[in-house]
């Protein structure tokens, strides 16, 4: 384990950011903190990198104890989602920054901050100002600052989370390929299940200052630990006492023979893109929130329901399904 968080508990007065959180981080893997804004994501990051000192508990990092050491002495690189760069300085003299103020040997630093403009492919935007790129861009630039003194952790707090969903997309992928190519032990908080599911190796869900699950993204998906990971994985909806992914839930026009089966009307069939949504209030339980069920556009238009139409709904077989 490259990362080992021991029973860290942080208050800010008498709030409790984190509450007694272990975490074990595998070497060389990315590794997702997921969970809703105010759950102490940061935090535990901040905890890691040495820019907020827990009140209890420890970290070590390749099995040195670094509870108590400074940020600048633990190797690790670090990207916020508003990157501050030196704003008169060049992209290179940015990346070289690190390594400059290390007394790194010149041409090691020419040819290192070559090698990383070439990672990030802002080769042809080296003699640029970063007033001068993109978002997405001027997030690259602070990856390859951060990986320029080669840490042994590299730390993103939401790294691109101040740019538009295009890019955020683009930088997703980007930030997988690199990995793959520069397999730097990596932790990255994000509060898009999307993301850590497209990106991550393994998923650390935190909420309200405590860990809730750690696993593969497939894992989590596929057997979340309770209903607060399976809800924020993914869309959950409710049938007969019981939380469902609207995806999961089978609908017929007659009652399917021999099956349970509830009955509900459509009150409303909305198409979403490539899906259809139909929600459905169920017979008998006139207070509750309909039920939701996804379909493809061709099941839906083989299935022919439309809002009024009446449907008997049941979990589709091996569906996912947690009590309410
Ligand atoms: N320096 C601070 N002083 C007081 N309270 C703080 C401080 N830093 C964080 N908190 C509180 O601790 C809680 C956890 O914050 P944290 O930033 O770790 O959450 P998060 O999961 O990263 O959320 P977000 O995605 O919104 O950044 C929040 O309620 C926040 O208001």
């Amino acid at each position: 384990m490259s990362i080992e968080v021991r029973n860290a508990t942080k208050r800010f007065g008498d709030f409790v950011a984190l509450d007694d959180v272990s975490v074990s981080i595998p070497t060389g893997q990315l590794t997702a903190l997921l969970g809703p804004s105010g759950g102490g994501k940061s935090t535990l990051l901040r905890i890691i990198a040495g820019l907020e000192t827990a009140d209890s508990g420890s970290v070590s990092i390749e099995g040195r104890d670094a509870t108590h050491e400074p940020a600048q002495k633990r190797n690790v690189g670090f990207v916020f989602q508003h990157y501050a760069a030196f704003k008169h300085m060049t992209v290179a003299k940015n990346v070289a920054f690190g390594l400059e103020i290390r007394k790194t040997p010149k041409e090691e630093i020419r040819e290192r901050v070559d090698e990383l403009l070439r990672l990030v492919h802002l080769q042809q935007f080296a003699d640029r100002k970063p007033s001068q790129l993109s978002g997405g861009q001027r997030q690259r630039m602070a990856l390859a600052r951060a990986l320029a003194v080669r840490p042994s952790v590299l730390l993103l707090d939401e790294p691109f989370g101040a740019l538009d969903a295009k890019v955020r997309k683009e930088l997703r992928d980007w930030l997988r390929h690199l990995h793959d190519e520069v397999p730097v032990t990596t932790v990255f908080v994000t509060h898009d299940q999307e993301e850590a599911l497209e990106v991550a190796d393994e998923i650390v869900v935190v909420n309200e200052g405590r860990v809730e699950q750690v696993g593969s993204p497939d894992d989590l998906y596929d057997a979340p630990a309770n209903r607060f990971v399976m809800g924020f994985l993914g869309p959950v909806t409710e049938l007969s006492g019981r939380l469902v992914r609207p995806h999961d839930v089978h609908v017929f026009t007659e009652p399917p023979a021999g099956l349970a089966s509830t009955e509900g009307r459509v009150v409303r069939a909305l198409r979403v893109g490539f899906e259809v949504r139909l929600d459905v209030a169920l017979v008998g339980v006139p207070d509750a929130a309909p039920t939701t069920v996804t379909l493809t556009r061709a099941e839906s238009r083989t299935l022919g329901a439309e809002a009024g139409s009446t449907v008997w709904l049941r979990p589709a077989p091996h569906a996912l399904t947690l009590a309410v």
